[in-house]
C-alpha cells in the first residue's frame, strides 16, 4: 500500500506526518555542524548525554523527569555531579543547536542521539518521538552509574527506571561506539573496543579477553587491565561480561548483528521514552536515516587467540573465531573533530 506523503515547507522534504517536517533542518543542520557526518567524538559524547539524561528517573517517582533535558537546562547542577564528569563539553557544544532551533532540550538530545547514530555502520535505525516538553527540575545526584560501582548496584539503579538485566546488557552496545576522556585524563579518547566508529560486537568479544595492562598512566578510578595497547576497559564492563546474571546476555551478542540491532533499539525507545507517555508524544521516527550495514565480521584482534577468551556463559560455549592477521592491534585515540 501506498502511505501518503506530505511536501514540507521547506520545499525539499517529504513526510508521512507532517509534525515531523521542521525536524528536517535540525537534522542538516547536526550532521553538517555538530557529527561532520560522521560516527565520531561529538556523536560518541551526544550517546552518552543520552543516557545521562534520561536515567535521572525512577518508575516509583521522586528522580527527576527521565529524558526530559534537565541535564543541559539545569546543567548548573546537573554537570557538578561526579558521574556527570566532563559532560559539560558536549552540553555547551549543543546548546546553540538548542537555542537556534525551536526545539525542547529533551527533543534535541535524543534527537542527536538517534541521527549520530545513523552515522554508524552497522547501527539500527533507532524510533525517534518528538514533544517533550521543558524540563522542570534537576535530577538528584547518583543516578547515574559509575564504573567502579558493583554489578549488584547497577542493576539495582536500572531496575529502578524500569529496566531489567537484559536490556542492561543491550544498552552497553553504546560502549561498542565510544571512548574515555576523563578515566585516565592523560589518554584522552581511549576507545572501548577496537571499532570505535562501528557499531559491532567487539565490544562484547574484547571485553571477554583477558586483561594485560593499562593504556595509560596505571589504573584510573573504574578501571581494569585492557587487553589491548590504546583500549580500556572499565570495571563494570568487565563484571558484566562474567556476572552469572548477565555473561550469556553478553556473549549472546557476539557475531549476532541482529539481536544486537534489535534488542539495542528496543532498550534505547525504553531510555529515550522515561518520564514520558508515549501517547503524547509524536512519532517522528520516519526521519531518522538508514545506517550503513556492518561489512566486517566479528574477529579477535590480531595477537590474540582463544586462549585468552575467559568464557563466563555456563550454558553456552563461546563462539570461535578466528584473529586477524598481523601485527598486534594497538588502537588509536578518537580525535576530537
Ligand atoms: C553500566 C552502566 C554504565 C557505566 C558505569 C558507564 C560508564 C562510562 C564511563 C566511565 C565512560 C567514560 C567517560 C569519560 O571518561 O569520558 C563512559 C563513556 C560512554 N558511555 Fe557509558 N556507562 C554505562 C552505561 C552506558 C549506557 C547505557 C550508555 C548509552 C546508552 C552509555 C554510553 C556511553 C558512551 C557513548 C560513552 C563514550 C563517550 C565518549 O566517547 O566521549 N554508557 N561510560
Ligand atoms: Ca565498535
Ligand atoms: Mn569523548
Amino acid at each position: 500500500a501506498l502511505t501518503r506523503r506530505v511536501a514540507c515547507p521547506d520545499g525539499k522534504n517529504t513526510a508521512i506526518n507532517a509534525a515531523c517536517c521542521p525536524l528536517f533542518e535540525i537534522i542538516e543542520d547536526i550532521q553538517n555542524n555538530l557529527f561532520d557526518n560522521e560516527c565520531g567524538e561529538e556523536f560518541h559524547e551526544s550517546l552518552r548525554l543520552v543516557f545521562h539524561d534520561a536515567i535521572g528517573f525512577s518508575s516509583s517517582g521522586g528522580k527527576g523527569g527521565g529524558a526530559d533535558g534537565s541535564i543541559m537546562t539545569f546543567s548548573d547542577v546537573e554537570t557538578l555531579y561526579h558521574a556527570n564528569n566532563g559532560i559539560d563539553g558536549i552540553i555547551e557544544v549543543q546548546r546553540p543547536f538548542v537555542e537556534k532551533h525551536n526545539i525542547s532540550a529533551g527533543d534535541f538530545i535524543q534527537l542527536a542521539g538517534a541521527i549520530g547514530l545513523s552515522n554508524c555502520p552497522g547501527a539500527p535505525r533507532l524510533d525517534y518521538f518528538f514533544g517533550r516538553p521543558n524540563a522542570v527540575a534537576a535530577a538528584p545526584d547518583l543516578t547515574v552509574p559509575e564504573p567502579f560501582d558493583t554489578v549488584d548496584s547497577i542493576l539495582e539503579r536500572f531496575a529502578e527506571a524500569g529496566f531489567n538485566a537484559d536490556e542492561v546488557v543491550a544498552l552497553l552496545a553504546s560502549h561498542s561506539v565510544a571512548a574515555a576522556d576523563h578515566v585516565d585524563e592523560s589518554i584522552p579518547g581511549t576507545p572501548f573496543d577496537s571499532t570505535p566508529g562501528i557499531f559491532d560486537s567487539q565490544f562484547f568479544i574484547e571485553v571477554q579477553l583477558a586483561g594485560t595492562g593499562f593504556p595509560g598512566t596505571g589504573r584510573g578510578q573504574g578501571e581494569v587491565e585492557s587487553p589491548l595497547q590504546g583500549e580500556m576497559r572499565l570495571q563494570s564492563d568487565q563484571e558484566f561480561a562474567r556476572d552469572p546474571r548477565t555473561a550469556c546476555t553478553w556473549q549472546s551478542f557476539i557475531n549476532n548483528q541482529n539481536k544486537l540491532q534489535t534488542e539495542f533499539k528496543a532498550a534505547m525507545l525504553k531510555l529515550s521514552l522515561l518520564g514520558h507517555d508515549r501517547s503524547s508524544l509524536i512519532d517522528c521516527s520516519e526521519v531518522v536515516p538508514t545506517p550503513v550495514p556492518l561489512s566486517d565480521s566479528a574477529h579477535l584482534p590480531a595477537g590474540k587467540s582463544m586462549v585468552d577468551v575467559q568464557p563466563a556463559c555456563a550454558t553456552s560455549a563461546f563462539p570461535t573465531l578466528t584473529a586477524e592477521s598481523g601485527p598486534a592491534t594497538s588502537v588509536p585515540p578518537v580525535g576530537d573533530s
